[in-house]
Protein backbone atom coordinates (compact mmCIF):
# COMPACT_ATOMS: atom_id res chain seq x y z
CA UNK A 1 0.00 0.00 0.00
CA UNK A 2 0.86 3.61 -0.73
CA UNK A 3 0.07 6.11 1.60
CA UNK A 4 -1.61 5.03 5.09
CA UNK A 5 -3.77 7.83 5.79
CA UNK A 6 -3.65 6.82 9.51
CA UNK A 7 -0.33 7.70 9.59
CA UNK A 8 0.28 10.46 7.18
CA UNK A 9 -0.67 13.87 8.08
CA UNK A 10 -3.10 15.57 6.50
CA UNK A 11 -0.86 17.58 4.89
CA UNK A 12 0.81 14.77 2.65
CA UNK A 13 -2.55 13.48 0.88
CA UNK A 14 -3.56 14.97 -2.40
CA UNK A 15 -0.27 17.35 -2.99
CA UNK A 16 0.79 15.58 -6.05
CA UNK A 17 -1.54 14.14 -8.50
CA UNK A 18 -0.69 12.76 -11.71
CA UNK A 19 -3.20 13.37 -15.52
CA UNK A 20 -3.71 15.59 -17.68
CA UNK A 21 -6.45 18.39 -16.46
CA UNK A 22 -9.20 16.19 -18.64
CA UNK A 23 -8.48 13.70 -15.56
CA UNK A 24 -10.10 13.74 -12.34
CA UNK A 25 -6.69 14.15 -10.31
CA UNK A 26 -5.80 10.85 -8.31
CA UNK A 27 -3.12 10.12 -6.46
CA UNK A 28 -0.55 7.52 -8.59
CA UNK A 29 -1.53 4.54 -5.70
CA UNK A 30 -5.39 5.67 -5.42
CA UNK A 31 -6.14 1.93 -5.91
CA UNK A 32 -3.75 0.24 -4.15
CA UNK A 33 -6.52 0.76 -0.67
CA UNK A 34 -9.57 -1.24 -0.89
CA UNK A 35 -12.85 -0.18 -0.36
CA UNK A 36 -13.35 -1.58 3.10
CA UNK A 37 -10.23 -0.01 4.46
CA UNK A 38 -11.08 3.63 2.59
CA UNK A 39 -14.31 3.15 4.57
CA UNK A 40 -12.78 2.53 8.12
CA UNK A 41 -10.30 5.66 7.88
CA UNK A 42 -13.00 8.12 6.66
CA UNK A 43 -15.49 7.27 9.54
CA UNK A 44 -12.38 7.02 11.81
CA UNK A 45 -11.65 11.14 10.40
CA UNK A 46 -15.36 11.76 10.35
CA UNK A 47 -16.14 10.78 13.41
CA UNK A 48 -13.35 13.04 14.11
CA UNK A 49 -14.74 16.30 12.82
CA UNK A 50 -18.55 15.57 14.18
CA UNK A 51 -16.35 15.59 17.86
CA UNK A 52 -14.71 18.96 16.59
CA UNK A 53 -17.87 20.41 15.91
CA UNK A 54 -18.64 19.71 19.51
CA UNK A 55 -21.39 17.21 18.43
CA UNK A 56 -22.33 14.03 21.23
CA UNK A 57 -21.07 11.11 19.47
CA UNK A 58 -22.76 9.23 21.97
CA UNK A 59 -26.31 10.32 21.04
CA UNK A 60 -28.62 7.59 19.26
CA UNK A 61 -29.13 9.32 16.17
CA UNK A 62 -25.29 10.35 15.61
CA UNK A 63 -23.10 7.61 16.69
CA UNK A 64 -23.88 5.81 13.69
CA UNK A 65 -23.44 8.87 11.20
CA UNK A 66 -19.40 8.53 10.78
CA UNK A 67 -20.16 5.05 9.13
CA UNK A 68 -23.00 5.83 7.12
CA UNK A 69 -20.93 9.34 5.45
CA UNK A 70 -17.70 7.06 5.15
CA UNK A 71 -19.94 4.21 3.17
CA UNK A 72 -21.88 6.65 1.29
CA UNK A 73 -18.72 8.17 -0.18
CA UNK A 74 -17.01 5.13 -1.01
CA UNK A 75 -19.76 3.06 -2.34
CA UNK A 76 -22.25 4.88 -3.30
CA UNK A 77 -21.95 9.07 -4.84
CA UNK A 78 -17.86 8.73 -5.05
CA UNK A 79 -17.65 5.08 -6.54
CA UNK A 80 -17.06 6.92 -9.76
CA UNK A 81 -13.47 7.27 -8.79
CA UNK A 82 -12.99 2.99 -8.35
CA UNK A 83 -12.45 2.28 -12.27
CA UNK A 84 -13.81 -1.26 -11.02
CA UNK A 85 -17.17 0.55 -11.23
CA UNK A 86 -17.09 1.46 -14.69
CA UNK A 87 -20.02 0.28 -16.91
CA UNK A 88 -19.35 -2.13 -19.24
CA UNK A 89 -20.70 -0.97 -22.16
CA UNK A 90 -22.65 -3.58 -24.43
CA UNK A 91 -22.54 -2.85 -28.28
CA UNK A 92 -24.61 -3.68 -31.13
CA UNK A 93 -24.16 -4.19 -34.46
CA UNK A 94 -25.68 -1.42 -36.03
CA UNK A 95 -28.11 -4.21 -38.44
CA UNK A 96 -31.08 -1.92 -39.07
CA UNK A 97 -28.06 0.56 -40.95
CA UNK A 98 -29.82 3.82 -38.77
CA UNK A 99 -27.88 6.49 -40.06
CA UNK A 100 -29.64 9.05 -37.87
CA UNK A 101 -28.05 10.86 -34.65
CA UNK A 102 -29.28 8.86 -31.36
CA UNK A 103 -30.27 11.36 -28.54
CA UNK A 104 -30.35 10.13 -25.03
CA UNK A 105 -32.36 13.47 -23.09
CA UNK A 106 -33.32 14.44 -19.73
CA UNK A 107 -30.65 11.96 -18.07
CA UNK A 108 -30.65 12.19 -14.32
CA UNK A 109 -27.45 12.83 -13.11
CA UNK A 110 -26.12 13.88 -8.92
CA UNK A 111 -22.67 14.48 -8.36
CA UNK A 112 -20.67 16.92 -6.23
CA UNK A 113 -18.56 20.13 -6.41
CA UNK A 114 -15.11 19.24 -6.12
CA UNK A 115 -14.59 22.64 -4.18
CA UNK A 116 -17.38 21.90 -1.55
CA UNK A 117 -18.08 18.71 -1.16
CA UNK A 118 -22.20 19.71 -1.98
CA UNK A 119 -24.26 18.31 -4.75
CA UNK A 120 -24.64 18.95 -7.83
CA UNK A 121 -27.15 17.83 -9.74
CA UNK A 122 -29.07 18.30 -13.35
CA UNK A 123 -29.76 16.99 -16.59
CA UNK A 124 -26.96 15.33 -18.84
CA UNK A 125 -27.95 15.28 -22.90
CA UNK A 126 -26.40 13.44 -25.15
CA UNK A 127 -26.22 12.55 -29.20
CA UNK A 128 -24.54 10.53 -31.28
CA UNK A 129 -24.40 9.03 -35.05
CA UNK A 130 -22.75 5.36 -35.39
CA UNK A 131 -20.32 4.51 -37.30
CA UNK A 132 -21.03 0.35 -37.24
CA UNK A 133 -22.21 -0.53 -33.68
CA UNK A 134 -24.73 0.35 -31.52
CA UNK A 135 -24.84 0.80 -27.62
CA UNK A 136 -27.97 0.21 -25.23
CA UNK A 137 -29.75 2.93 -24.13
CA UNK A 138 -29.35 2.42 -20.51
CA UNK A 139 -25.35 2.18 -21.06
CA UNK A 140 -25.35 5.69 -22.10
CA UNK A 141 -27.27 6.71 -18.23
CA UNK A 142 -24.83 4.49 -16.46
CA UNK A 143 -21.98 6.38 -18.16
CA UNK A 144 -22.70 9.98 -17.46
CA UNK A 145 -23.61 8.79 -14.07
CA UNK A 146 -20.66 7.15 -13.22
CA UNK A 147 -18.55 9.93 -13.86
CA UNK A 148 -20.57 12.21 -12.02
CA UNK A 149 -19.90 10.48 -8.96
CA UNK A 150 -16.96 11.84 -8.50
CA UNK A 151 -15.78 14.98 -6.99
CA UNK A 152 -16.02 17.70 -10.06
CA UNK A 153 -16.16 20.26 -11.84
CA UNK A 154 -19.11 20.65 -14.43
CA UNK A 155 -16.49 20.98 -17.49
CA UNK A 156 -14.68 18.00 -16.64
CA UNK A 157 -17.78 15.43 -16.28
CA UNK A 158 -19.05 17.18 -19.97
CA UNK A 159 -15.75 16.18 -21.26
CA UNK A 160 -15.24 13.01 -19.39
CA UNK A 161 -18.44 11.81 -21.00
CA UNK A 162 -17.94 13.00 -24.38
CA UNK A 163 -14.32 11.31 -24.99
CA UNK A 164 -15.65 7.94 -23.04
CA UNK A 165 -18.67 7.98 -25.22
CA UNK A 166 -16.36 8.60 -28.65
CA UNK A 167 -14.02 5.88 -27.36
CA UNK A 168 -16.67 3.27 -26.49
CA UNK A 169 -18.96 3.96 -29.46
CA UNK A 170 -15.90 4.15 -32.07
CA UNK A 171 -17.27 7.08 -33.56
CA UNK A 172 -16.16 11.35 -33.17
CA UNK A 173 -19.54 12.07 -33.68
CA UNK A 174 -20.84 12.95 -30.27
CA UNK A 175 -22.39 15.26 -28.41
CA UNK A 176 -22.80 16.34 -24.72
CA UNK A 177 -25.03 18.74 -22.70
CA UNK A 178 -24.88 19.20 -18.88
CA UNK A 179 -27.48 21.50 -17.11
CA UNK A 180 -27.01 21.60 -13.63
CA UNK A 181 -27.71 23.35 -10.33
CA UNK A 182 -24.73 23.37 -7.54
CA UNK A 183 -26.21 23.63 -4.00
CA UNK A 184 -22.37 25.45 -3.63
CA UNK A 185 -24.04 28.08 -5.32
CA UNK A 186 -27.41 27.96 -4.24
CA UNK A 187 -27.36 26.69 -0.50
CA UNK A 188 -24.20 28.54 0.39
CA UNK A 189 -22.06 31.44 -0.43
CA UNK A 190 -23.96 33.94 -3.26
CA UNK A 191 -26.88 31.48 -2.27
CA UNK A 192 -28.77 32.12 -6.05
CA UNK A 193 -31.40 29.66 -5.99
CA UNK A 194 -32.22 30.37 -9.68
CA UNK A 195 -29.41 29.84 -11.69
CA UNK A 196 -28.32 26.77 -13.59
CA UNK A 197 -25.15 25.68 -15.55
CA UNK A 198 -25.03 24.84 -19.29
CA UNK A 199 -21.97 22.91 -20.47
CA UNK A 200 -21.63 21.06 -23.81
CA UNK A 201 -19.05 19.30 -25.87
CA UNK A 202 -19.53 18.82 -29.56
CA UNK A 203 -16.88 16.39 -31.55
CA UNK A 204 -16.54 15.62 -34.97
CA UNK A 205 -20.30 16.52 -36.89
CA UNK A 206 -21.64 18.10 -34.00
CA UNK A 207 -18.49 20.32 -34.19
CA UNK A 208 -18.02 20.54 -37.91
CA UNK A 209 -21.73 20.75 -39.00
CA UNK A 210 -23.73 23.99 -37.52
CA UNK A 211 -26.95 21.62 -38.87
CA UNK A 212 -26.06 18.57 -36.63
CA UNK A 213 -25.97 20.60 -33.54
CA UNK A 214 -28.89 22.55 -34.15
CA UNK A 215 -30.98 19.15 -34.96
CA UNK A 216 -30.13 17.79 -31.30
CA UNK A 217 -30.09 21.06 -29.57
CA UNK A 218 -34.02 21.27 -31.24
CA UNK A 219 -34.15 17.86 -29.98
CA UNK A 220 -33.57 18.68 -26.54
CA UNK A 221 -35.72 22.04 -26.90
CA UNK A 222 -32.97 24.44 -26.27
CA UNK A 223 -33.13 26.25 -30.02
CA UNK A 224 -36.20 26.26 -32.41
N1 LIG B 1 -15.84 26.56 -13.23
C1 LIG B 1 -16.49 25.93 -12.24
N2 LIG B 1 -16.54 26.52 -11.04
C2 LIG B 1 -17.22 25.87 -10.07
C3 LIG B 1 -17.87 24.65 -10.26
N3 LIG B 1 -18.47 24.30 -9.11
C4 LIG B 1 -18.20 25.27 -8.24
N4 LIG B 1 -17.44 26.24 -8.80
C5 LIG B 1 -16.93 27.51 -8.27
O1 LIG B 1 -15.67 27.31 -7.70
C6 LIG B 1 -15.35 28.53 -7.03
C7 LIG B 1 -14.48 28.27 -5.84
O2 LIG B 1 -14.03 29.55 -5.52
P1 LIG B 1 -13.43 30.04 -4.14
O3 LIG B 1 -13.41 31.51 -4.17
O4 LIG B 1 -12.13 29.33 -3.88
O5 LIG B 1 -14.47 29.46 -3.07
P2 LIG B 1 -15.46 30.25 -2.12
O6 LIG B 1 -14.69 31.27 -1.32
O7 LIG B 1 -16.21 29.23 -1.33
O8 LIG B 1 -16.39 31.01 -3.17
P3 LIG B 1 -17.92 31.43 -3.10
O9 LIG B 1 -18.70 30.25 -3.60
O10 LIG B 1 -18.03 32.59 -4.03
O11 LIG B 1 -18.24 31.76 -1.67
C8 LIG B 1 -16.69 29.19 -6.72
O12 LIG B 1 -16.81 30.34 -7.50
C9 LIG B 1 -17.71 28.14 -7.16
O13 LIG B 1 -18.93 28.70 -7.62
C10 LIG B 1 -17.79 24.06 -11.56
O14 LIG B 1 -18.32 22.98 -11.83
N5 LIG B 1 -17.09 24.74 -12.50
ZN1 LIG C 1 -18.64 24.20 -4.98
Amino acid sequence: MGIDISQASLEEIGEEHVGTSLETPLREDAFEMDDDLKVELIEKHFREIMHIMGLDLTDDSLKGTPHRVAKMYVKEVFSGLNPKNKPIAKLFENKYKYKEMLVEKDITFHSHCEHHFVPIYGNAHVAYISKGEVIGLSKINRIVQYFAKRPQVQERLTMQIGNELKEVLKTDDVAVILDANHMCVSSRGVQDTNSSTVTSFYSGKFEKDEQSRNEFLKYISLEK
